[in-house]
């Protein structure tokens, strides 16, 4: 008999048929309000899991007794509660390096976005509001050879520096808790403290993953140390960030301007006082989102899935230990 496995996402045909030669698979929608009852029935029997962004917890590995793989479709892996995956034995499997050229793509172009003000200046065009030469009101700030600093300087990191550094001649600092040799040989880049890095920087670009040390990493005082001109990206997590404070620190222009791809809360309500500022960039959680690399991740989930299923090592096995590895 085929193991029964559970996709929570959209996948391409494809993938699917890949996934059908030796597993049986059902589709439901991500878990929600309205279809708990049904979620819950559907993934009662499943050993497999795969899909993106559900909150894999105690309470939920308790409905599925046959689990034995969780095959996350992103790189970042905080909805997943590791520590009980593995105490149960279950295999966690996320999608990394096949989303970093995309991903770096998105967050450079959500500096460049949010420094030139690109949004701000297409709606001008587009309400028919361009009657003459535009004025310094609507100027915005260079990125050539400025100052861009990465907290997080890991796969993603490494590709924003290489853009940044190769493209566009900027000067590069980071932060991580352990130094890069790539990014420092490659791109030039400097190790500096958290701090230095928030005082020195004119884009400051988080990039970290959310673990219990990055949760709000960034928040008044970390806007307080960063300059008054300074553009802050996030491209995390939105908790690795104080949302309040952020806010805060972009109504009283204690930094220039934001370009945010993620949010504690997504999706963002509606009235959130973030969609009110005019200088801020927002993105619906974007950075990995291609055809080619949305079908990438799915592939390699895929692999991740089967592999694991046929007891093998996973590509991209977050908990080896569950293998005695
Ligand atoms: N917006 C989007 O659509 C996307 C968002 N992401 C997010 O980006 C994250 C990073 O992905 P990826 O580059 O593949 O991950 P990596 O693990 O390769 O890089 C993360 C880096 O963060 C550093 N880091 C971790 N903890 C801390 C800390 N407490 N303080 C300072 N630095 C820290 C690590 O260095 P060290 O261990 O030395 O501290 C590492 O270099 C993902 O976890 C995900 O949350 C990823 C893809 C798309
Ligand atoms: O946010 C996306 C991811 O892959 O992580």
């Amino acid at each position: 008999m085929k193991p029964k496995v559970v996709a929570y996402k959209k996948i391409p045909k494809e993938i699917e048929e890949f996934i059908a030669e030796t597993c049986e698979i059902t589709f439901c929608g991500n878990l929600n309000d309205e279809n708990r009852a049904d979620f819950l029935e559907k993934i009662q029997e499943a050993a497999g899991l795969i899909g993106s962004g559900l909150k894999v917890d105690k309470e939920l590995l308790d409905q599925m007794p046959a689990l034995k793989i969780v095959s996350n479709m992103s790189v970042g892996y905080d909805n997943l509660d590791v520590q009980e995956l593995t105490k149960r034995h279950i295999l966690a499997t996320n999608t990394p390096d096949v989303l970093n050229e995309t991903t770096a793509d998105t967050i450079f172009g959500l500096l460049l976005a949010t420094a030139r003000r690109f949004p701000e200046l297409h709606n001008y065009v587009k309400d028919g509001r361009w009657k003459e030469i535009i004025g310094e009101d609507l100027f915005g700030v260079d990125v050539h050879h400025k100052v861009l600093g990465i907290i997080g300087m890991g796969r993603i990191g490494t590709v924003i520096a290489k853009r940044a550094h190769l493209g566009f001649g900027m000067e590069i600092l980071y932060h991580n808790r352990s130094r890069h040799q790539e990014a420092e040989h490659q791109y030039g880049a400097t190790y500096c403290s958290l701090d230095e890095l928030l005082q020195k920087s004119d884009f400051v670009c988080l990039m970290t993953p959310l673990t219990p040390h990055t949760e709000h990493l960034i928040g008044e005082r970390e806007f307080r140390l960063m300059k008054k001109t300074a553009i802050f990206i996030n491209g995390s997590r939105g908790k690795t960030v104080n949302e309040q404070d952020l806010v805060r620190a972009l109504e009283n222009r204690e930094i220039l301007a934001a370009g945010l791809d993620v949010f504690q809360k997504e999706p963002i309500d509606p009235d959130h006082p973030l969609l009110k500022l005019e200088n801020v960039v927002l993105l619906p959680h974007v950075g990995s989102a291609t055809y080619e690399t949305r079908f990438a991740m799915a592939k390699l989930a895929a692999e991740n899935l089967v592999k694991g299923l046929q007891g093998e090592h996973p590509p991209s096995l977050i908990n080896p230990e569950v293998l005695g590895k």
